[in-house]
């Protein structure tokens, strides 16, 4: 993919040196953008072998709504570094997603929804939580008889929680996301605050691509394109030489994919199939914790 590719030689060409919490020192570029057209293929990238499956399993584990990395960490290792023995995680993306805390109390004049909206429910604590990704789907739905709909620019789904965030081991990467309807195009807009050229970026490219083409399917849009901010884009000291080798690499054909007709809600890891996937050979790279 192209425009991976030119992030990486431009992050490698213009980035400046910076410490971090991790003791791996990183090239780093502030607010680093890129776009993707979803009709031209699956964007996953090919001048390296990706892990497909635990990037599918990570999405279907968001979407789950789960806390912790209970059931995830039997599939994949990724997550595992920062939980602890028990699988518990301060800050999961799923929880925030489709499980977002609302307030009982307001101030005067302050709206909440509570639980009479089809998006709230009460959890088995008592909390009230909201359900981002049903109120996107649904909404997206209600856009196709109504495009003057009044939320058809705020179709945003928030990881960030700063009560949460500003405290835990490790607060969301991509901590918002975006839907935007032109045409009967559904397009995605990403922000990450921070972002692993090497390891994370591709996995989060794949991940919200595919989001973005299960959504459309289900509301009936073709999918559009993916954009993504990544406001500290940084390389770590040890992953130059593997991208530096991935940049003598020529892109291949981009792969497919195939999303089993089924409700969204009932879409699992099994219903979603990676076609005509060809890659240059795996290069492995050191997360840094
Ligand atoms: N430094 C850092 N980079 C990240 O990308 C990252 C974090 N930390 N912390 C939280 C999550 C976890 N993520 C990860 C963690 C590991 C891999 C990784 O090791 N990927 C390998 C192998 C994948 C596998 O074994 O399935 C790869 O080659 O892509 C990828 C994303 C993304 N995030
Ligand atoms: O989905 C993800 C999750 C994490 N990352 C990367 C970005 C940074 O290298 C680390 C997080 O460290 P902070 O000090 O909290 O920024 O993880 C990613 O690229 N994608």
């Amino acid at each position: 993919m192209k425009q991976y590719l030119d992030m990486v030689k431009y992050v490698l060409e213009n980035g400046i040196k910076k410490e971090n919490r991790t003791g791996v020192d990183t090239i780093s570029n502030f607010a680093y953008f890129y776009r993707v057209d979803l009709s031209e293929g699956y964007p996953l990238l090919t001048t390296k072998k990706m892990y497909f499956n635990s990037m599918l399993k990570e999405l279907f584990w968001y979407l789950s709504g789960e806390e912790h990395i209970k059931n995830l960490r039997k599939d994949t290792k990724i997550w595992d570094a920062w939980a602890d023995e028990e699988g518990r995680l301060e800050t999961a993306y799923g929880r925030f997603w489709r499980r977002y805390p609302v307030p009982e109390t307001h101030l005067d004049g302050e709206v909440f929804a509570d639980e009479s909206s089809k998006w709230v429910t009460r959890e088995s604590n008592g909390q009230l939580v909201f359900d981002q990704i049903g109120y996107v789907i649904d909404t997206l739905k209600e856009m196709k008889t109504n495009p003057n709909h009044k939320n058809g620019r705020r179709l945003i789904v928030l990881a960030w929680n700063p009560g949460n965030a500003a405290i835990s081991k490790l607060p969301p990467c991509h901590y918002t996301f975006a839907f935007n309807v032109l045409g009967n195009k559904l397009n995605c807009h990403l922000t990450q605050r921070s972002g692993d050229i090497a390891l994370g970026i591709p996995f989060n490219l794949a991940c919200y691509s595919l989001l973005t083409m299960m959504i459309a399917k289900e509301c009936g849009y073709e999918p559009g394109e993916f954009a993504h901010t990544i406001i500290d884009a940084h390389i770590y000291e040890n992953h130059i030489e593997g991208l530096k080798e991935q940049l003598k690499r020529e892109p291949l054909k981009l792969s497919k994919i195939e999303i089993a007709d089924k409700p969204f809600d009932e879409l699992t890891f099994d219903d979603v199939k990676l076609v005509d996937y060809v890659s240059h050979p795996l290069i492995k790279f050191e997360v840094a914790v």
